[in-house]
């Protein structure tokens, strides 16, 4: 199984959103982070056929999808970021409702729809009225229609917007059982809900690929470069100048700084570790200063 998007441009009128985009995903998760307005949402539609870019081609299985609509749309599970309900339906009915849209033969899809509901724990609310519902009860049964007809490619953008932290690791666990030989393509711009499950992160600035990789082979980057130091809460405003600040802890000794840079001459700075947040911040550091 292969999905593979061949120089993939896109503009509105007279805008380009996305740039010669060239990647190809075999089975697995795969992250795509990026700051608002970098492109996320505009690559995804194109992958799921909903808008055609204004250059190049998605072959799925060595064939573009435009040739191959019906048969790539039973193959395709969709979360859209601004996904609606019937709010007057109850999650089973809603869900049945999916089920039906996306032809499962009708035993079959309630059985599939509980089992569903059962594993983004919505089983003790799934006859309540989605009008009921909290925001992340509303986002898990979102990512639980779009994974009905068990698809081979799992599309969500931002799937994590409104789940609270048990929410998020229930579904970063969802996600690492559900994407064996399946492939996986999730946007978000909070880099810890792909650290742990995405098996490569594609970092997404001004509608180009930056950079693509584990999250360890990410952050080599800038290894030797984060740094922490105690300073004086007066100079911060000077080193936010020089340094992409990543972290600040306050406390009565005074304020500990985390910043990315390749030297410094803060006396009792010390080499840390990078994370993929401190990659991050330093590739989106001109969106941090606006
Ligand atoms: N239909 C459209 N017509 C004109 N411009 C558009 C259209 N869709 C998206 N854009 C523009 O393309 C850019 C990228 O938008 P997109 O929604 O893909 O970004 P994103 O990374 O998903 O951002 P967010 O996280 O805020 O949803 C934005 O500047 C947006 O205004």
């Amino acid at each position: 199984m292969e999905l593979r998007l061949s120089d993939i441009s896109k503009s509105f009128a007279e805008t380009a959103v996305l740039q010669e985009i060239n990647d190809t995903f075999s089975a697995g998760v795969y992250g795509l982070l990026g700051a608002n307005g970098a492109g996320k949402t505009t690559l995804l539609k194109i992958i799921t056929g909903l808008i055609k870019p204004s250059q190049g081609r998605v072959l799925y299985n060595q064939l573009d999808i435009s040739e191959q609509a019906e048969n790539y749309r039973a193959v395709l599970g969709f979360l859209p970021q601004d996904f609606s309900y019937y709010s007057d339906f109850t999650g089973m009915k809603f869900m049945l409702y999916i089920a039906s849209l996306k032809g499962l033969p009708t035993k079959l899809a309630k059985k599939r729809c509980l089992e569903l509901l059962h594993l983004v724990g919505l089983d003790a609310v799934k006859n309540k009225k989605i009008k009921k519902y909290s925001g992340g009860m509303k986002q898990r049964l979102g990512i639980a229609q779009a994974m009905i007809n068990d698809p081979d490619i799992l599309v969500l953008d931002e799937p994590t917007v409104g789940l609270d932290p048990k929410e998020r690791v229930r579904f970063r666990n969802l996600i690492s059982s559900f994407a064996k030989n399946k492939i996986v393509l999730l946007s978000t711009h909070i880099v810890s809900d792909i650290e742990y499950i995405a098996d490569c992160i594609l970092l997404l600035k001004n509608g180009k690929i930056e950079a693509a990789g584990t999250a360890e082979e990410l952050v080599k980057e800038i290894s030797n470069n984060v740094w922490e130091a105690t300073v004086d809460e007066s100079l911060i405003v000077n080193y936010e100048k020089n340094y992409v600040v990543t972290n600040e802890k306050h406390s009565t000794e005074g304020t500990v700084l985390r910043f990315v840079t390749k030297e410094t001459l803060i006396s009792n700075a010390q080499r840390v570790e990078p994370t993929l947040e401190d990659l991050y911040l330093y590739y989106f550091r001109e969106e941090g200063r606006l």
